[in-house]
């Protein structure tokens, strides 16, 4: 199976997957994440101008110099309810952490060329990423989302219902183990053989 993916599927999609997701080298380390992560700190660097700035834009995450950030931006296809969730995640604690617009895209573009149909999100954050693969997977299409913060959670489901696709999303809101062991267990296994995207 075409899987992408933390610790499944051959390695090259495995790579990918986590380029797709993970901050580059160098990057500051994001909250602990024991912390709830959707609270706003008025000590935290993000509260800054110039950091909130930097995770609106999500420069932060892909390291580039402005003028190829914005050459970047300016090709991006954002759908606008991303681009509204992303302005309102800005200010969040860890909105670091949330895939930024190309991310996003490339993720989508992989849905579109494996076919996906079932995809598994594990750390859904306010649903940046899910939001981009919910959008393009077919009406048939299937994302379960897994996330153990609930204002997070209430993020991401206000703007499934906001783009229209929250039938697509099956949020778990529960430590991912928990949540991948039972789906495991019960007879949705049976659906999810064949799921083509975990990230
Ligand atoms: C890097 S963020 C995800 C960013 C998201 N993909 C986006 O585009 O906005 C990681 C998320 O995983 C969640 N998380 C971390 N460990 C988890 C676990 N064991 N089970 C469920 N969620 C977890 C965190 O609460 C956090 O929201």
């Amino acid at each position: 199976a075409a899987t992408l993916g933390l610790g499944v599927g051959p390695p090259q999609a495995r790579t990918l997957a986590s380029a797709a997701t993970s901050p580059p080298l160098g990057h500051r380390s994001p909250p602990c994440p024991r912390r709830r992560l959707c609270s706003s700190s008025p000590s935290s660097a993000a509260t800054t101008a110039l950091a909130v700035e930097e995770a609106r834009r999500g420069r932060k995450q892909l390291g580039m110099d402005p003028p190829l950030y914005d050459y970047l931006l300016s090709n991006v296809r954002e759908h606008p309810v991303l681009r509204d969730l992303r302005e309102e995640t800005a200010s969040m604690r860890g909105s670091q952490m949330q895939v930024s617009p190309a991310q996003a895209q490339l993720l989508a573009m992989l849905v579109q060329i494996l076919g996906a149909e079932r995809c598994i999100e594990v750390g859904v954050y306010t649903g940046y990423s899910s939001l981009a693969v919910a959008l393009a997977l077919p009406e048939s299409g299937r994302l379960v989302a897994c996330e153990r913060d609930e204002g997070c959670l209430e993020v991401a489901k206000r703007y499934y219902q906001l783009a229209g696709v929250a039938h697509k999303v099956d949020v778990k809101h529960a430590l991912a183990v928990d949540s991948l062991r039972s789906l495991l267990d019960c007879s949705e296994a049976s659906r999810q053989e064949n799921v083509r995207g975990i990230f």
